[in-house]
């Protein structure tokens, strides 16, 4: 896995600006959410849609809360990383404050459900965001709202102590 000096070493190219329909890089490639070499994780895959962000998602049986259903948890994962994929639109990284999940439907494992997200407001340091899920028919099957706040480097350093070779190995 990389360190989080690797990390913050890609920084800068991740932050500069992403052109509309781009394919957005993962957070990092052992994100739990986005990244593609996490055995665990959602392997999300996120495209700037003008100022929005959008994406198509399948859980799996890895993700099941109820049999056949998405465990909730899972669902907040991917809603609130999508949240972070805004944060390439502006040019700066930042962190959950608060997230809020409402879920209207069961998300079905195997099904694909259509994911957007946008900013609703920037105040300072604070980003309010809002994130649909539907399902093919467009159906509204959970929306999420929460609070970034932009941090620098050194918010990320805090975890570089646990961070490889000292973690137990994913
Ligand atoms: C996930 C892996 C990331 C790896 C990163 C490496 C490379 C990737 C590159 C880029 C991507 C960058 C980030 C990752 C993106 C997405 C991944 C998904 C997101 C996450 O997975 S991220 C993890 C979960 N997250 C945390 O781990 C945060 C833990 N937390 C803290 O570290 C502190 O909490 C902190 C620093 C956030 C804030 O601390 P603080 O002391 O600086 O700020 P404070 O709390 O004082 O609030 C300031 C102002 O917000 C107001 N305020 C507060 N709460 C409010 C509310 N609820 N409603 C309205 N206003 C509110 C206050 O009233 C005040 O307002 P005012 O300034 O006007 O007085």
């Amino acid at each position: 896995m990389t360190s989080v000096e690797e990390i913050l070493a890609t920084w800068l190219d991740k932050f500069k600006p992403h052109e509309d329909g781009a394919l957005l890089p993962p957070h990092h490639d052992h994100c739990l959410a986005c990244g593609p070499d996490n055995p665990h994780g959602h392997h999300l895959v996120v495209h700037r849609r003008g100022e929005e962000v959008h994406a198509v998602h399948v859980f799996d049986q890895r993700h099941v809360g109820a049999p056949g259903i998405a465990h909730g948890g899972a669902v907040a994962t991917v809603l609130d990383d999508l949240f972070g994929f805004l944060l390439y639109l502006t040019g700066a990284p930042a962190v959950t404050r608060q997230l809020e999940v409402r879920y209207d439907s069961p998300v079905l494992l195997g099904v694909a459900y259509e994911l957007v997200a946008k900013i609703v407001r920037a105040e300072g340091r604070k980003l309010f965001v809002e994130a649909e899920m539907r399902d093919t028919s467009g159906g509204l099957v959970a929306f999420a709202s929460a609070l970034f706040l932009r941090v620098d480097e050194a918010h990320f350093r805090q975890g570089a102590s646990n961070s490889p070779p000292l973690a137990r190995p994913i």
